[in-house]
C-alpha cells in the first residue's frame, strides 16, 4: 500500500477513534509511524531513526544565546561531548561562544529550516529556549504571540514527527491572580495576565496534549526567575535579581524597579539548568506529571538588598517601581510548590539566599580583580 494513503488511513483511524465511539483512543505512537500531525506533504520524512537510548542524545537547542542557552550548552557539552550538542539562534554569537561548540542559525518560525537542522544533525533531543519574556512580550505583543505560539507550534510538529525528546520551560509566570500565590501548586487555576504567561500555559497544555495524543516526549519545569552572574537576563520581571548585583559592584547604588516586599520565587541558574538536565534524563516511568514547578528560594528586593549589604555595608538602594513590572509581579506566585518534582525524580535544589549572594559575588570579585590584573 502506498505510504500516502497508508497514512491517511491511520490518520482516518486515529481521528474516528475518539472515545465516545466506544473503541479506545489510538495514541499514536510517533517512533512507530513518525506520523507528523502536521499535514503530511510528499517530502515529509516518514522514516526518523530513533536512537538507541545507550547513544549519546544529539542536542538541539532553540534560542541558546539568552540568559541561560549558553551555560545549558557548557552542562550538556561537558556531559554528552562538545560536539552532541548544537546551540542556535537569530543573533550573532560572541567569538568565546561561537568557538566553544556548534552554532547555527535557526529561526523558530522558519518551520523547513528547523526541519532541515533536525534531520541533517539527527538531532534526538530539542531543548526550546526561544521566547520573549514577560516585560518585553507586554512590549511587543504581536511579536510575543508569534514567536511564543506559532514558533512553539512549529517546534512541536517537527519533535513528533522526528521522534525528539522534547523540553519546553515554563514559568512562575504561567500562574495569575486567581491561582493559590502561597504556595503555588502543580495543578491550581492558571489564568495569566501576560502574553508570555497565556504562551507558556498554552504551550504546557499543547505539550502535554501531544504527549498523549502522538507519544511525543515532552517534558516541562516552570522555572521561577533565574539568576546568573556571567549573562544578562532577556527583559523579565525578575531582572531586578540580576541588575543589583552588577550595579552594586560598579556603582555601590542600585535602583530597584519593584516594590521592597514583592516577594517572587528566585532560583540561581546552576539549579535551574542542573534540573533541566536531571528531568531530560529521568526514566520515563519515573514521570507521574509532564510539567512540574522546581523551587529554590522566595525572596523580596528588601532581604536580596540586606543579605548583599551584609558583605557590601556602603551599597545604596532606593526604589523607582515601574508600575507594569509590579503588576505582573504582584500577580505571579510568592512560594512554589515543588513536592511532585521532589518526589517523582529527586530533585533538590542547592542555592539558598546566602550561597547565592556569595557564589555572586565571588564572580564579580574574580572578574574586578581579573580587570584590575589586566
Ligand atoms: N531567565 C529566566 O528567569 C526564566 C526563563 N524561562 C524560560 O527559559 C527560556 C530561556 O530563557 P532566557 O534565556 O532567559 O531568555 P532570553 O530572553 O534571554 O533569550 C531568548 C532567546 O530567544 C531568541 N529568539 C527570539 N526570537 C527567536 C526566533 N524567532 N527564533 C529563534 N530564537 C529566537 C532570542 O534571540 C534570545 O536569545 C525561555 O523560554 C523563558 O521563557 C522561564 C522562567 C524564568
Ligand atoms: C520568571 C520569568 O519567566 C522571567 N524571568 C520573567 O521575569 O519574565
Amino acid at each position: 500500500m502506498p505510504v500516502m494513503r497508508f497514512f491517511s488511513k491511520v490518520a482516518k483511524q486515529a481521528l474516528l477513534s475518539t472515545p465516545g465511539c466506544g473503541c479506545q483512543p489510538l495514541t499514536v505512537a510517533v517512533r512507530n509511524i513518525s506520523f507528523s500531525p502536521r499535514q503530511v506533504t510528499s517530502d515529509a520524512s516518514f522514516h526518523s531513526v530513533s536512537f538507541s537510548e545507550t547513544d549519546h542524545p544529539k542536542v538541539l537547542i532553540t534560542g541558546g544565546l539568552g540568559q541561560l542557552g549558553v551555560g545549558l550548552a557548557k552542562l550538556l557539552r561537558k556531559r554528552y561531548g562538545k560536539n552532541n550538542v548544537i546551540l542556535s539562534d537569530i543573533r550573532k554569537p560572541p567569538n568565546s561562544v561561537f568557538h566553544s561548540g556548534p552554532f547555527i542559525y535557526s529561526d523558530i518560525l522558519d518551520y523547513k529550516n528547523l526541519r532541515e537542522i533536525v534531520v541533517n544533525n539527527r538531532i534526538t533531543w530539542l531543548v526550546h529556549y526561544s521566547a520573549l519574556l514577560s516585560a518585553v512580550g507586554e512590549a511587543n505583543v504581536a511579536l510575543a504571540r508569534s514567536v511564543n505560539i506559532t514558533g512553539l507550534h512549529n517546534i512541536l510538529d517537527i519533535a513528533a514527527e522526528h521522534g525528539l525528546r522534547l523540553f519546553v520551560p515554563s514559568t512562575i509566570g504561567a500562574f495569575g491572580p486567581s491561582s493559590p500565590r502561597n504556595p503555588t501548586p502543580d495543578l491550581c487555576v492558571q489564568r495569566p495576565r501576560t502574553i508570555y504567561g497565556v504562551s507558556k500555559v498554552h504551550a504546557e497544555l499543547m505539550g502535554e496534549y501531544y504527549h498523549h495524543r502522538y507519544g511525543l516526549d515532552f517534558r516541562c519545569l516552570r522555572y521561577p526567575g533565574i539568576i546568573s552572574a556571567d549573562s544578562m537576563p532577556g527583559g523579565g520581571t525578575t531582572d531586578y535579581a540580576v541588575q543589583i548585583f552588577h550595579d552594586a559592584i560598579k556603582t555601590g547604588k542600585f535602583e530597584c524597579n519593584l516594590r521592597p516586599d514583592t516577594r517572587l520565587p528566585m532560583m540561581y541558574i546552576d539549579d535551574c539548568l542542573r534540573a533541566t538536565l536531571e528531568v531530560m534524563e529521568a526514566p520515563a516511568e519515573t514521570l507521574s506529571m509532564r510539567t512540574y514547578n522546581i523551587n529554590a528560594m522566595s525572596f523580596t528586593p528588601e532581604e536580596l538588598a540586606q543579605e548583599l549589604q551584609k558583605q557590601m555595608p556602603e551599597l545604596e538602594v532606593t526604589y523607582e517601581v515601574d508600575p507594569v513590572r509590579q503588576a505582573i509581579a504582584d500577580s505571579w506566585p510568592m512560594n512554589f510548590d515543588d513536592s511532585n518534582a521532589r518526589k517523582d525524580w529527586a530533585w533538590k535544589h542547592d542555592y539558598d539566599l546566602p550561597e547565592l549572594v556569595q557564589t555572586m559575588l565571588n564572580f564579580f570579585g574574580s572578574e574586578t580583580r581579573m580587570a584590575r590584573f589586566n
